[in-house]
C-alpha cells in the first residue's frame, strides 16, 4: 500500500473536516484520534474519500504510514493536549520530520515549540472559517521556517478558500507569526460579533422587534456594504425556530457567551504591546460579563430594569447599519495596528496587505470590506486605517449614526460596550489636543516624573514641589 503526503491528528469538528479536504483535493492522508474508536467511524463516513484516507490506531503506525520527511497536522484543543502530542510523536520520528499545529495556539507558546523541537521542523498555522471552511476552504495564516512552509504549502494553498483566483493560505513570519495573526482574527471576530449583538439588542429591546424580522434586516444589510459572513449566520440563527418551544431559536438560547481564550489572549498581548485595541477589549470584557448571569439578574432586581424602548423616531434601523459600518471599520482598524505594533516589535515584517487578503474568503471575518482594506494597506501599510481616504471617507458619513446609536443607548439603558468603546477610540484618534496633560502634571506632583513643556523642553517638573 503507497503512503500518505501528509498525516492528521485530532478527529473533532475542525480535524475531520481538513481531513476529507486534504483528501478531497487529492492527497492521501494518514489519520489518528486518540478516541481509537472514532478513526474507524470516521472513514466508514467518507465514502469515496475513504480510498485516500489511511486509518491508524497507534502513533506509531501513523508515522509508518507517511511518506518521509514526514508532515504531520496537530488538530487538538491548545495548551497541554498540543505540548503532549508533540512530546508521544517525537521519539517516533525522524530529523527533518515536520510537526505542523493548525489549532488556535498562545503563539507564545508555538515560539516555545519552534525553539524546543531540535531537528524536527515546527510550523504554527491560524486556520479559520469553523467546520464547513476547514472542510470546503480555510483561511490559513501560516508561521515558522519559509523552508518549512514551502514544503508544504501546495497542500495548504490546495484546501485553502479561493478569492478570484488566489488562494487563502499565506505565510506570515517566523516562529509564531500565523498563530499572532490568527490570535488578532479572533480578536477582530470576538468584536466584529459583539457590535452585531449590540445592535441585535437596540432592535430587540429598543425597537421591540422579534427574531423574524431582525433576520429580514440581517439579510438585507448582508446585501448592503456590511455584506460578510457573519452579518450573514445572524441572519441564519435570527430566523431558526426551536424544535423544543416552536419560538425562535435566538430567544431561546441563553445570554452567556462561551470562550476558548483567543479573545483574551489577544486582549493580553495588546496590552504587552501597548496597542489601542478598546473595541475588541470591550468586546472580551463583554464575553465575561455574560457569563454573569446570576449576578446580572440581582442587578436588575436592585436597580430595576433599564427602559430600553427607543421611540421610533429618534433612531433606525438604518442608522443601526451606518452605526455598524463605523464600529466595523474602527475594530479592524485597532486588529491592523496591532498587527503593526507586533510586526516591529518582534521583528517579524508582517505582511499587512496579505494578511486583509488571506482574510477575503474562508475565515469568520470576511467580508466585503476587506479587499478595500488589502488595497488600502498596500498603498501604506503604516498608516491607521481609518486615516485611508476610502475609509476616512466612509467614517465622516458613519460616525454621527454610530454616535446617535451609543448616546441613544445609553439614554436608554442598553449596553453598547463594544460600539462605544469603538467611538471613544475614533473621538481620541480625531484629537490632536487630548487630556493626557493632566495625566502629566497628577503624575509630576504626585512622584516627580516629570513631563514635556509645549514648548518642547523635556523632562520638565511644575511649579508644584513645594
Ligand atoms: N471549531 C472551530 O470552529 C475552530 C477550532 N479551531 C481550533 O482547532 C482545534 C480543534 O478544535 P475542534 O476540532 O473544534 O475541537 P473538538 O473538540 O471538536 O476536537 C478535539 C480533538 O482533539 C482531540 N483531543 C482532545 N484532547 C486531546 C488530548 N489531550 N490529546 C490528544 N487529543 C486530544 C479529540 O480527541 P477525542 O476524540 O479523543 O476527544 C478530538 O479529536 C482547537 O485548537 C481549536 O481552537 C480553529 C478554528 C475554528
Ligand atoms: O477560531 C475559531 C474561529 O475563528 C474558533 O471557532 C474559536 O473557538 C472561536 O473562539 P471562541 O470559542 O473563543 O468564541
Amino acid at each position: 500500500m503507497s503512503k500518505s503526503e501528509i498525516g492528521l491528528i485530532g478527529l473533532g469538528t475542525m480535524g475531520r473536516a481538513l481531513a476529507l479536504n486534504i483528501a478531497d483535493n487529492g492527497f492521501d492522508v494518514a489519520v489518528f484520534n486518540r478516541t481509537t474508536s472514532k478513526v474507524k467511524e470516521f472513514v466508514d463516513d467518507a465514502g469515496e474519500l475513504s480510498q485516500r484516507i489511511t486509518p491508524t490506531e497507534t502513533l506509531a503506525e501513523l508515522v509508518a504510514a507517511i511518506t518521509p520527511p514526514r508532515a504531520i497536522i496537530l488538530m487538538v484543543p491548545a495548551g497541554k493536549p498540543v505540548d503532549d502530542q508533540i512530546e508521544a510523536l517525537r521519539p517516533l520520528l525522524d530529523a527533518n520530520d515536520m510537526i505542523i499545529d493548525a489549532g488556535n495556539a498562545n503563539f507564545r507558546d508555538t515560539n516555545r515549540r519552534a525553539a524546543e523541537t531540535g531537528d524536527l521542523a515546527f510550523l504554527g498555522i491560524g486556520v479559520s472559517g469553523g467546520e464547513d471552511g476547514a472542510r470546503y476552504g480555510p483561511s490559513i495564516m501560516g508561521g515558522g521556517p519559509k523552508t518549512s512552509w514551502d514544503r508544504v504549502s501546495h497542500i495548504l494553498k490546495a484546501i485553502a478558500a479561493d478569492h478570484k483566483g488566489e488562494p487563502c493560505a499565506t505565510w506570515m513570519g517566523e516562529e509564531g507569526a500565523g498563530h499572532f495573526v490568527k490570535t488578532v482574527h479572533n480578536g477582530i471576530e470576538y468584536a466584529d460579533m459583539q457590535m452585531i449583538a449590540e445592535v441585535y439588542g437596540i432592535m430587540r429591546d429598543g425597537f421591540g422587534l422579534g427574531a423574524a424580522t431582525i433576520s429580514k434586516v440581517f439579510d438585507r444589510w448582508n446585501a448592503g456594504p456590511l455584506q460578510s459572513y457573519l452579518v450573514e449566520i445572524s441572519a441564519a440563527v435570527a430566523a431558526a425556530i426551536d424544535p423544543e418551544t416552536e419560538g425562535p431559536m435566538l430567544d431561546a438560547i441563553v445570554d452567556a457567551a462561551g470562550q476558548k481564550g483567543t479573545g483574551r489572549w489577544t486582549a493580553i498581548e495588546a496590552q504587552h504591546l501597548a496597542a489601542p485595541i478598546p473595541a475588541i477589549e470591550a468586546a472580551v470584557v463583554a464575553r465575561n460579563l455574560s457569563s454573569q448571569r446570576q449576578i446580572r439578574a440581582k442587578g436588575e432586581e436592585l436597580f430595576g430594569a433599564a427602559p430600553h424602548r427607543i421611540p421610533h423616531d429618534i433612531l433606525g434601523v438604518d442608522q443601526l447599519e451606518e452605526a455598524l459600518i463605523a464600529g466595523k471599520i474602527i475594530c479592524y482598524a485597532q486588529g491592523f495596528e496591532m498587527i503593526a505594533k507586533a510586526s516591529i516589535e518582534f521583528d517579524w515584517s508582517l505582511p499587512l496587505p496579505d494578511i486583509a487578503k488571506v482574510w477575503r474568503a474562508g475565515c469568520i471575518i470576511r467580508s466585503a470590506m476587506l479587499d478595500d482594506m488589502a488595497k488600502a494597506l498596500s498603498e501604506d501599510p503604516h498608516r491607521n486605517l481609518m486615516f485611508a481616504p476610502h475609509f476616512a471617507k466612509k467614517l465622516k458619513a458613519s460616525h454621527i449614526a454610530l454616535r446617535q446609536v451609543v448616546a441613544q443607548a445609553a439614554l436608554h439603558g442598553t449596553a453598547t460596550p463594544a460600539l462605544s468603546s469603538g467611538l471613544a477610540y475614533f473621538d481620541a484618534m480625531r484629537t490632536a489636543r487630548g487630556t493626557a496633560n493632566m495625566i502629566q502634571g497628577q503624575r509630576d506632583y504626585f512622584g516627580r516624573h516629570g513631563f514635556e513643556h509645549i514648548n518642547g523642553s523635556k523632562d520638565q517638573h511644575g511649579p508644584w514641589a513645594d
